[in-house]
């Protein structure tokens, strides 16, 4: 017998607390591996992304009915009161019984029956007396870290780059569910071709608003589609599709991509090349290197070579220069919070200078590599300014021989260019309720 969706939800949480494994892809094999019902999936999904994206809020509001207080609980107790506050607060076609009834009958099978009475003691108090008040806190960094579930110390670094009020929306557009988007692979069909095929095959989908290449999907599972197995299609989100547009790549070049898997990127780069010229793609390890190939495969795409390579030690002589060399770098993830809410939790404010370090480590070794008036873009998937523009200041003192790109801006939206400095645009979250990105594009004299 298949266990109980919030039994299931609890393990998938545990995990995450423990391990700090990626909520995404634990989820992912997750729903591989358990046979549950469609709609359990739908419910599962909804109690451990939600429960993720709360935890503090949920604490606070447990703080006061758990005598010792939280902390001071084992983490599968914690976790339970957590995934059953969430539904209280946040679920309202959960019936509330049924989520006391659940949490206590888990508790029972994993502790002793003192646990289960204190669960059912705290959960049952909770509902008589109701969710303590927010409102009362009084420091405005403490009280929207509360009201947003983000650790206080992200908030009050965004505070001092971007000010309390763009603070305040990026915390509050943290919390939308994405939206699904793809991308049309442009050597098999137009966006109007494929909007056509996905309305045939049951789908709810309109064109994207920030990307020329973008399709929403409002209804229906794009993964389970003919046009996705078919390869028109992948899935990525809208402000990221603006970076293989920012690389302004045409038809015959050689290009590097040099942080590239799983292959969003790379293959859009050899889509708006009509699948000739070259890309190379490199990525840490071979089990990377897999899932660019396996994008290609699908996508029906043959200019693309990959192999594991770390950019750190690109030293290799006989490695021509490139017209146009991308760095998507690895980073911090600020600006995909909504659909990686562990990363609230999993990063600490010491580990930014680390992945900085990476960066630009990164940059100073790809740089030999492009050709003379090529192009280097170098993005990001946080709006951390370190990350960012600091990153690009440090790296252009250290390079003369690189200028920003002035041209960056005609190969963007209309829409976008608000927020542009010259060779550079940053994209929060709360723009236009897509990832927050950073995108940089430096000329090679
Ligand atoms: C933001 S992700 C890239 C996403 C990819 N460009 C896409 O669009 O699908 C960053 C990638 O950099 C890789 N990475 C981290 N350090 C690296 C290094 N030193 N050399 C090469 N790749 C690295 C990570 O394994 C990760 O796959």
């Amino acid at each position: 017998m298949s266990k109980p969706v919030r039994e299931v939800a609890l393990d998938v949480l545990l995990q995450i607390e423990k391990n700090q494994a990626y909520s995404n892809l634990l989820l992912n094999q997750t729903v591989k591996r358990t046979n549950l019902d469609p709609r359990d999936v739908g419910l599962l999904t909804e109690i451990v992304y939600g429960t993720i994206q709360r935890k503090s809020t949920l604490d606070f509001y447990l703080q006061s009915f758990v005598k010792k207080g939280v902390d001071s609980l084992q983490d599968w107790v914690k976790v339970l009161l957590r995934l059953s506050v969430y539904q209280f607060a946040y679920l309202d076609r959960v019936p509330e019984r049924a989520v006391v009834h659940e949490a206590v009958t888990i508790a029972k099978k994993r502790g002793h029956k003192g646990i289960s009475g204190m669960v059912n003691g705290v959960l049952r108090s909770i509902l008589r007396e109701g969710l303590p008040s927010i409102d009362k806190v009084g420091d405005e960094t403490k009280k929207l870290a509360l009201e947003t579930s983000f650790p206080e110390w992200l908030i009050r670094r965004w505070i001092n780059q971007y000010g309390l009020e763009e603070t305040k929306s990026m915390c509050f557009s943290s919390l939308i569910p994405p939206s699904v988007t793809v991308r049309v692979n442009r050597v098999k069909g137009t966006v109007g071709e494929v909007l056509k095929l996905l309305r045939e095959e049951g789908l709810e989908v309109k064109q994207g608003e920030l990307s020329p290449d973008a399709i929403v999907v409002e209804k229906g599972n794009i993964f389970q589609t003919n046009v996705y197995t078919q390869g028109y299609v992948t899935a990525q989100d809208e402000s990221s599709m603006l970076v293989g547009r920012a690389l302004g790549a045409t038809p015959g070049m050689r290009v590097a991509d040099t942080c590239a898997a799983p292959g969003g990127k790379s293959t859009h780069i050899a889509e708006q090349m009509d699948d000739t010229g070259t890309v190379l793609s490199f990525d840490l390890h071979d089990h990377k290197v897999k899932l660019i190939h396996d994008q290609a495969n699908r996508l029906g795409l043959t200019c693309i070579t990959a192999e594991a390579m770390d950019a750190r030690k690109i030293r290799d002589e006989k490695v021509e220069p490139f017209d146009r060399v991308l760095v998507d770098a690895p980073c911090s993830g600020f600006g995909v919070i909504r659909r990686k809410p562990d990363i609230k939790w999993s990063k600490q404010e010491q580990d930014i200078k680390a992945i900085q370090k990476i960066q630009l480590e990164i940059l100073r070794s790809v740089a030999p590599f492009v050709k003379s008036g090529g192009t280097l873009i170098y993005s990001t998937c946080t709006v951390d300014k370190d990350e960012n523009e600091e990153n690009v200041a440090c790296f252009l003192a250290e390079h003369p021989e690189f200028q920003l790109d002035k041209t960056l801006r005609e190969r963007l939206p209309e829409k976008v260019v608000g927020r542009y400095q010259e060779g550079m645009i940053t994209i929060l979250p709360q723009d236009f309720q897509t990832d927050g990105f950073f995108i940089a594009s430096l000329i090679k004299q």
